[in-house]
């Protein structure tokens, strides 16, 4: 059936980044920006219903941080239990990412299997094709991080010594004195590393194999006029250059920086980066959908989340 837009679209779905819920408090970021820990959950509630009323949603789309850091240790099982019961409350399936926040309270295997991650071999990074003609690429962020893996592990070690290279600082979550994208090399950022590059290659070969276009999903965004340096993936630039080597990847979204940004790169993939739920002072909202077609992408946001035509070159 055609709409005053144009056709119906193919499939739609929603997104939410950065709820952050705890039960504590409201608070602010290290740079003084105002958190609402306990409101975030009321934003994700009136996320959840108003998916639910519009009826032809197919899945949603978490881009992590469900809980937050301050989530006192002894609660952060059942808060996170709490954050999914929410979520289950649609009418769908909802894929998650992994977000700093997650691996300050629980480890990665215990979240995976909370998060009901549809993962091989325990990774949480995988893909799904929602309709024959789209793949969906969900990426681990912090496959290579000092966060949420068990003391002496390899990719922690890996990460340790990235940091020790590339942050003068003893407490590695400072930028200080570091200058322009370096800023990135911080603690609370990770990378996806080697061997999940390799992956997106086989997985981008398949996708360009049977002419699927193809959107990436990140906790941390990647590329740097999207967001800025300190919120970036440490290896954005590899990632960047896999993609651009082929034709099929459309979008690229991602959350972690939470004032959001947009742009589109010099080969025309579209870069969206969503605005937190966290920080949504009471009553107010950041959540929206995406109506997907075969040359667009179009982001209804609700408060605080821009809405964003994305036309495809
Ligand atoms: N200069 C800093 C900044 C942060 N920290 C500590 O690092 C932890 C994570 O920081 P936080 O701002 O909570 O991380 P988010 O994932 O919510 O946000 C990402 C950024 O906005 C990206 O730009 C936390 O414990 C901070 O206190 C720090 O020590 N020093």
């Amino acid at each position: 059936m055609a709409t005053l837009a144009g056709l119906q679209p193919l499939f739609s779905f929603g997104v939410i980044s950065d709820v952050q819920y705890a039960d504590i408090p409201d608070g602010h970021s290290f740079s003084g920006v105002p958190r609402y820990y306990r409101h975030s959950m009321q934003v994700l509630q009136r996320a959840i219903s108003k998916w639910n009323d519009h009826k032809k949603l197919q899945f949603l789309m978490n881009f992590g941080d469900i809980v937050d850091g301050f989530c006192p240790k002894d609660k952060s099982l059942i808060t996170v239990q709490k954050v999914v019961k929410e979520f289950d409350r649609f009418n769908g399936p909802t894929y998650h990412m992994i977000g700093n926040h997650c691996l300050y309270n629980l480890p990665r295997s215990k979240l995976i299997s909370l998060l009901n991650m549809p993962s091989v071999h325990d990774h949480a990074y995988y893909d799904f094709s929602p309709c024959p003609g789209y793949r969906f690429i969900v990426l681990d962020a912090y496959e290579i991080s000092t966060i949420g893996w068990p003391l002496g592990h390899p990719n922690a070690l890996a990460a340790m010594q990235i940091l020790e290279a590339k942050n003068p600082n003893s407490d590695k979550n400072s930028p200080n004195g570091m200058v322009g994208l370096e800023k990135r090399f911080l603690m609370f950022n990770g990378a996806v590393g080697k061997e999940q590059l390799l992956w997106l290659d086989d997985v981008l070969k398949d996708s360009t194999k049977n002419e699927q276009k193809v959107v990436i999903c990140c906790h941390l965004p990647l590329h740097p006029k999207a967001a800025s340096a300190k919120a970036l993936l440490w290896d954005y630039e590899e990632v960047l250059n896999l993609i651009h080597s082929y034709k099929c990847v459309k979008a690229c979204f991602a959350g972690h920086d939470h004032k959001g940004g947009y742009t589109v790169d010099s080969h025309g993939i579209h870069h969206r980066v969503f605005e937190a739920a966290l920080e949504c002072p009471p009553e107010s909202n950041a959540y929206g959908y995406i109506d997907v077609y075969h040359d667009r992408l179009s982001l209804i946001g609700t408060d605080r989340m821009m809405s964003t035509e994305m036309i495809f070159n």
